[in-house]
Parts: C-alpha cells; structure tokens; sequence
C-alpha cells in the first residue's frame, strides 16, 4: 500500500485502540462481546468488509447486532456477496486484525493481507458496503466506528440503511449484487406480493377457522417486532398481532425466540388468556423464529413448535408441491425434471424429527454448528432446506432448478392454466420468493408458515402432532480450556482428549434410545451438553452425569 493510505489507518485506528487483555475471536456468527470492548474490533471490520469489497469487486454487508444476547452486548458480522456469511477462509484475517495491539501491527497485517491476496487497494472506489444495525443503544456510535473504519481505505463508500433485521441486510446485500430492486420497501413487497400469491392459490374448501386465523408473534423487544409492524400494514390476508415490539420492555429480557426455546415457558406478555392460541416468537435480530402454544393450566408451560418442526413442515409442503408438478409426466423426460430435495440439520435436532422426516421419505444430511455450515451443505441440492432446532433456518432454490422452473410455469400457464400441476409450480415460485435466499429469516419464515397453515387447514396442535418431540435436555459446563475438544462426525463424537468419549457411550448405554454429545460453544466460554431419551427424568440424568463427566476431564475439579 502507498504512504497516503499507511499514514491514514495509522491516524485513524489510532484513535480506537483495542482494550487492553481482550482477545476476541469471530465465532460462530462474528464478533460478540460486551458493547464497551468494541469499538475497536467494528473499526477493524469496517476496513475488512472494504478490503473484501474490493476482492470479490461486490458489495459487502456489515450488520452490528448482538442478536439473542442481552443488550449490553453487541457484535458485528460481515455478509459476503451472495448474502451468505463471511467465507471462512477470510476468518483467520478478522481474528488476526481484531487482535492486533497496536496501529503499526495493524497495518503491517493490512499490508500484508492485501499482497497476499493481491487485492486491488487503487480500485477502492469501487468498494460498497451497506451497514445496518439492530436496535441496541450502542448500534449508533458502534455503527460510526465501522464507517470510520470503512472510509480509511481510500475511496471505499459506507452505505448506512439504519436500523435493520439482520436477514434484511442480507438480502440487500444479494438483491444488490444481482443487480435487483434492494431497498427495505422492495423487501417488504417481495415479502407480501409472494405471501398472497400462496394465499390465493390455497386449495377451496380448505378448513379455515377464526382461531386459525390468528396469529399472535413476540417481537423480542426487538428491531423483529418493529418492522413487523411495518409489514403488516401492507399485508393482506394474515390476522396478526404483535407483542413485545419493543416500545417498552428490554431487548430479550424473558421474552424472544432463545428464551422461549431454551426455557420452554412463554415470553412476557403472555399468559393463560392465550391458551390455545398459535403464537410465534422472534430472536433480537429476526433470525430465529420459533412457535408456541400457552398450555391452560398455568405455570407459562408451553407446547414449543421449534425449527425443526418448521423444517418439517416446509419439507412436507416443497415435497407435495414437488410430486403434483411431476404427476403423470413420468415418460415425459424432458418436461419431468426430478429435482434433488435435501434437508440439513445438526446434531441439536431432535431425534424424532430426523426420524419423521426419514420416514417421509427425505434425504438428510448433518454439519456442524453454525449456520455457515448448513448453508453450504444446502447449496449442494436443487432445493435444500436447513434449519437449526433453535429456529433458524431457510429453503435454498439452485439457479439451475428456479430456471427449469419459470420455464416449466410458462408451459402450464398456456396448456393447463389453473391445474393442479400449473398451481403447483406457482407456489414452488412463491416460495422461492417469499423465503430469505441469503440467510435464516423470522419474518419470511413466519410467513411461509402461515401460508402452508392455511393451505393445510391445520391449526398449531395439528402441526405439532407431526411427530412427537424425544424428552431432551441441554446443559453448558465451565472448562479451563473448552477449545481442547476436538469433534468429529458432525459434532457427535469427541475425538480429543482421549477416554472421554467410551466415557460417554458407556454412560448412554444405560439409557433406552439415550443420545448425548458434547461440543465447545462457538459463541460461549463453555461447553455445551445435550441428551435426549425416551423420558424427562432420563434425558436430564443423562445430561447431568455427562456434565461431571466433562468437569472431571477438563473442568476445575469441582464435581
Ligand atoms: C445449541 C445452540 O443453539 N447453538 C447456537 C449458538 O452456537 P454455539 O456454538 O452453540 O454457541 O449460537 C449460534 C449463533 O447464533 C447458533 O448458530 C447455534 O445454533
Ligand atoms: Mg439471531
């Protein structure tokens, strides 16, 4: 790099130094910290989300949200062109550039990233990267310490959308390099145009009801609930209510779509009065999505519909939508094109899920934690729909496949309008439309959902009756080093250190369709339990010995 550009992120990162004895690593899902400790860390990101727009000669996204976390946290995190998460090959550089200690170290590795990766520093320019953030108190001046970090490359402009839902900048972020309509109002009507294409083409004599009709949604106190209420203004056909939209309340204080999953008990500002009722919550930055139901006799105690009944649910719909298009084709090759369906999901899905869904006859495929994973594994298939059973998750659509797709609707709206074959690929359409192609969506997902409700005829119980969920329990173990752990096998077995796992299968062994992993939390210092068997008291016996198990080999020796 020139002198001009050296001397300017000298100056400028001077002015945010890192706090001293932090070391922050991108994680899971980017930098997440106590807000005080950031600034620095946004600052350094800015100028790798411009270094990374000028690589890929795209624009890149930049959101600062700390998601399900309290609000005196936040975070940031980097969307690559196509919407999806930061390539993880660029990770080690953020790891590195958040951690360097002082501005001349900062540079250096400035300079040397962009010789390796030969980016082209003098077409600065060029480099676009769209910032939003989520509603935190801290977003505003956290998001101004990006720009600054954004503009200390030379010529690269910072595009600031305001205060967003995480998978609404994602889809800027794609709409904008597919050179689409990309504003918030083209991502509202996007949404709202697919959603009464599906409602139109719901099936006559479908069972309809008032209570079906009603949807009540926590917004987390969150930027979910805020925009929510935006869309439901220019939504036709869904009779919703919003709660928790943030007016008053903490963001994600006992209300939000972690806290409802992870706690299985309604959020604030429900209770018995909604017993019966279909409700659906929200995590901080809309991501997550997951529904419920208030049981009547009190305690908050709820049925939870989680991600993967949505998976399920989506599977069911794409399927059957997919076998009507195809019908009698069969000796039609040109026009039956089979695509591949394929479901991703992790180890955290519940047992009973994955068997439904075999039994459905669907192909299923495990990654890691972490939506970067899943993602990519869904990517592989004409259709691929992921979800994590904290309710994050989305139906990719291959170019390849939407193409065959147009063209095939086309054919049906002039030899068969109007048939169930014609109809059948109008909704895949919809839905390639309504459901979030960049990332995990609560507000799409939640669309999707009510469409394919209302399409069934089913209420929540009906839904929920798909399978019946294995008793699981999930608990986080203090170790003194979590990062020893090494996984294999999508996370379900331990490889390293040694013993730990026999340990394991030895204690599983004991319990009647007993499932247990531990893995190192992505996003925590600790390390997380997960068990599941035929009974309550079973799943949590099982997680609590294997938590000792885990202190014994690795923790403070406190058990
Ligand atoms: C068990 C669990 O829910 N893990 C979450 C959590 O990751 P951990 O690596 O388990 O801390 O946060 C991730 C980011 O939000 C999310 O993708 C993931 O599903
Ligand atoms: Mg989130």
């Amino acid at each position: 790099m020139n002198e001009k550009q050296r001397s300017i992120i000298l100056s400028s990162s001077s002015r945010f130094p890192p706090p001293p004895g932090v070391r922050l690593s991108y994680g899971t899902a980017g930098f997440r910290a106590d807000s005080l400790l950031l600034e620095s860390t946004v600052f350094r990101v800015g100028i790798l989300a411009a270094l990374r727009s000028l690589n890929t000669h795209s624009v890149i996204g930049l959101m600062i949200t700390a998601s399900h976390n309290k609000v005196s946290d936040n975070g940031i995190k980097i969307s690559d062109p196509s919407g999806g998460m930061l390539s993880q090959d660029w990770e080690p550089f953020a790891d590195a550039l958040a951690n360097a200690p002082d501005s001349q170290h900062l540079a250096q590795l400035i300079d040397d990233f962009v010789k390796k990766e030969n980016i082209p520093l003098e077409e600065a320019e060029s480099a676009e990267i769209l910032l939003g953030r989520d509603t935190r108190p801290s977003g505003e001046s956290l998001l101004d310490a990006a720009k600054q970090g954004i503009i200390s490359i030379v010529g690269a402009v910072a595009v600031d959308m305001g205060v967003l839902t995480t998978p609404q900048l994602h889809w800027m972020v794609r709409a904008r390099n597919k050179a689409m309509k990309a504003t918030e109002l083209d991502y509202f009507n996007q949404l709202s145009s697919s959603f009464r294409c599906l409602i139109d083409l719901i099936p006559q004599g479908s069972a309809v009801n008032k209570m079906n009709d009603n949807v009540v949604v926590d917004g987390a106190n969150g930027v979910g609930g805020e925009k929510l209420e935006v869309l439901k203004k220019i939504l036709n056909g869904l009779d919703m209510e919003i709660r928790n939209s943030g007016k008053e309340g903490v963001l994600n204080e006992g209300v939000g779509a972690d806290y409802v999953q992870k706690e299985k008990v309604a959020p604030r500002g429900f209770g018995p009065a909604d017993a019966g009722i279909r409700c659906a919550s929200l995590d901080g930055d809309a991501d997550r999505l997951v529904y419920f139901s208030v049981l009547s006799n009190a305690n908050n105690k709820i049925d939870l519909v989680d991600g993967d009944k949505i998976l399920s649910l989506f599977a069911l719909f794409i399927k059957e939508q997919l076998s009507t298009l195809n019908k009698n084709e069969g000796d039609k090759e040109n026009k039956c094109y089979r695509p591949t369906l394929g479901v991703v999901q992790t180890a955290y899905a519940n047992g009973a899920s994955t068997d439904y869904l075999k039994q459905s006859g669907l192909e299923i495929m495990f990654t890691p934690t972490g939506v970067k994973y899943l993602h990519e594994k869904a990517a592989e298939y004409d259709i691929g729909i992921y979800f994590e059973a904290n309710g994050h998750g989305t139906i990719l659509f291959s170019e390849g496949f939407l193409h065959w797709l147009d063209g095939r609707n086309s054919e049906l709206a002039l030899t068969s309008k109007g048939s169930e074959q014609h109809k059948a690929a109008m909704r895949l359409l919809a839905v390639s439309k309504l459901i979030n192609q960049a990332v995990g969506d609560a507000l799409s997902g939640l669309l999707l959902v009510e469409a394919i409700l209302k399409h069934m005829g089913w209420s929540i119980h009906r839904w929920n009756e798909l399978y019946h969920d294995l008793p699981s329990k999930q608990l986080k173990v203090k170790v003194v080093d979590r990062s020893v752990i090494v996984t294999e096998k999508a996370e379900t077995v331990v490889v390293r250190p040694l013993g730990i796992q026999e340990a394991i299968n030895i204690e599983t062994a004991k319990y009647p369709r007993g499932r247990c992993f531990v893995r190192p939390s992505g996003t925590e210092d600790v390390v997380r339990v997960y068990a599941e068997a035929t009974t309550q008291e079973a799943a949590d016996n099982l997680a609590s010995s294997i938590a000792r198990l885990v202190d014994q080999f690795l923790g403070f020796g406190n058990s």
